[in-house]
């Protein structure tokens, strides 16, 4: 899984592996509600999805109105009311997943070329993503038969306390670019296996990864209504509806804190069922006793996976005075060598930003850090001869905590570097952020491993190891990274409902 994860670090790419094939029969140019192909009742209205390495169109899809998303509420509901769906047990729900998953890796090499097109991240990372992505389908695939109830021993004679859990019905899902197939098959894989149906809203800025994987699910045989995709540029009233619909039973997202909280408040009046995965501020850590070579592999992939573009990308290191010249001296010859350009390219580690808004927030960081005396030691310009929205790769040493480097989430290629001299100082910084999701930190003693893992104020830590997503690990934050878990046996626990029965008054003798 890491080489999957981590093409950026450790390319060992072949030139036949990374060819292009043309664009694929799987590319959409409609949305998908009821299990046809749709247009945007709006006449017709489309919106263009551009290649952010060069801004070529490379397709255009339904832009889709409110009423749009409500008829696709609407499929998913009589969807989960339907005798084909309601009466398949959890052992047809998996072998549809087990279908899906099987097309979906047979795929791989079209969805990759999709992904990089519209997403910029390099070929051999998108196909990465195929097969971390598909690994939540098959994981759920198999959860599916393993939704377990419970009896409970009862306190009083003659009765039974029977605990089951049933889906909650239609859930929405809304996605965000950087991870175009992943972030979807994460939820709807869960919410499939649970029994539920599925409204998904991808983002506008890669559309196009999301329709080929639900065609994918059409081939698998999934029934009509039961996923659906809604493509539109306006993002806000379909949020909205979702949130206000009685017939949508849960919202999960994952995308920007901003929106997750505007999605928590709005979904409050209807007391739904809420999933956040927002964005984190994490801190990587190498302590004096870390193996530097082992921590700056895992600084070049938990940093540089996805051009610095993942929620759990490291955006704060620490590094302690005793092995602060080894590490940054290493890791700055490993970003030097990084190979720049169109994902395309079969050794491009990194690609564009996605688009302007983010390139923007990017070089803007990087001038806020300048003008407050941090010293930019690698990069910190843009790169206008690779494209509009390249930007290069950036170490930068001595960032101040005012710095937005050190407050935000940068969402960039772009290392910050601060000096500490203690655990105790290292750690205090670390949980210094309203950001939860993932920290790492490096160190070969035992006793400081067990201690600073506990004391990370984040969901998931990565102790010697900079990758760390999984489908089997339970993936999620804190504080105000979010709520809830996605992946592993937890995944499921958004999309049911636990319901007790009291069976009372029973004869035993
Ligand atoms: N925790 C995680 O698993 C995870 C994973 C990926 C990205 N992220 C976070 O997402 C952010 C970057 O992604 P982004 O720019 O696509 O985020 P974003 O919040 O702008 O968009 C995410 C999705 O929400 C939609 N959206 C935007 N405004 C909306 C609104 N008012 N109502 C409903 N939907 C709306 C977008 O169209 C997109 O589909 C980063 O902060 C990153 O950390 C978190
Ligand atoms: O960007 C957020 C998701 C990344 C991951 O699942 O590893």
């Amino acid at each position: 899984m890491w080489r999957q994860l981590s093409g950026v670090a450790r390319t060992g790419s072949s030139l036949s592996l990374c060819r292009m094939r043309g664009f694929s029969a799987l590319v959409q140019d409609k949305a998908l509600v009821d299990g046809a192909w749709v247009e945007s009742s709006n006449a017709k209205a489309t919106f263009e999805v551009r290649n952010p390495a060069n801004g070529a169109v490379i397709g255009k899809v339904p832009n889709m109105t409110v009423a749009d998303a409500q008829k696709a509420i609407d499929a998913a509901k009589q969807a989960y009311e339907s005798k084909e769906w309601r009466s398949l047990t959890a052992k047809d729900r998996s072998n549809l997943l087990k279908k899906w998953h099987k097309l979906i890796e047979q795929h791989t090499q079209e969805i990759a070329e999709i992904m990089t097109a519209e997403s910029g991240k390099p070929i051999n990372e998108s196909k990465g993503e195929v097969a971390y992505g598909n690994a939540f389908v098959e994981w759920f695939a198999e959860e599916a038969r393993r939704i377990y109830g419970e009896i409970v021993p009862s306190g009083l004679p003659n009765r039974e306390i029977i605990v089951m859990k049933q889906p909650i019905g239609v859930a929405a899902l809304i996605t965000p670019w950087n991870f175009p197939l992943a972030m979807i098959t994460r939820k709807a894989g869960a919410a499939l296996a649970a029994g539920c149906t599925v409204v998904v809203k991808p983002s506008e800025d890669t559309p196009l990864t999301a329709l080929a994987v639900a065609k994918l699910a059409v081939d698998a045989g999934i029934p009509k209504g039961v996923i659906n995709v809604v493509t539109t540029n306006k993002a806000a009233p379909i949020g909205e509806l979702f949130c206000k619909s009685p017939d949508v039973r849960g919202i999960s997202f994952t995308g920007s804190t901003e929106v997750g909280k505007l999605l928590f408040r709005s979904s409050a009046d209807g007391i739904k069922r809420v999933c956040l995965e927002l964005g984190g501020n994490a801190p990587f850590i190498v302590f004096d006793s870390a193996d530097i070579e082992k921590a700056v592999d895992g600084a070049m992939a938990s940093k540089f996976r996805n051009c610095g573009q993942t929620c759990v990308s490291a955006n704060r290191f620490f590094v302690q005075d005793g092995v602060y010249d080894k590490f940054v001296g290493q890791l700055k010859k490993r970003v030097e060598a990084l190979k720049i350009g169109d994902g395309q390219g079969c050794d491009v580690q990194i690609g564009p930003l996605i688009n302007e808004m983010q390139f923007n927030k990017v070089s803007g960081f990087v001038e806020d850090a300048r003008s407050k005396n941090a010293n930019i030691i690698l990069g910190g310009q843009p790169l206008p001869d690779k494209g509009s929205l390249f930007y290069a790769p950036t170490i930068i040493t001595d960032v101040p905590p005012t710095a937005r480097l050190y407050t935000e989430e940068v969402f960039g290629p772009v290392v910050s570097i601060i000096r500490f001299r203690d655990e105790e100082e290292a750690v205090k910084k670390a949980n210094d952020t309203r950001r939860g999701l993932a920290g790492y930190f490096y160190s070969e003693n035992l006793q400081q491993v067990f201690r600073v893992a506990k004391r990370l104020e984040v969901g998931m830590v990565g102790v010697n190891e900079g990758i760390i997503s999984a489908a089997e690990a339970p993936f999620g934050g804190v504080k105000e990274s979010g709520v809830g878990r996605e992946g592993s046996k937890h995944g499921i626990d958004d999309y049911v409902d636990i319901k007790y029965i009291c069976m009372g008054n029973l004869k035993y003798d």
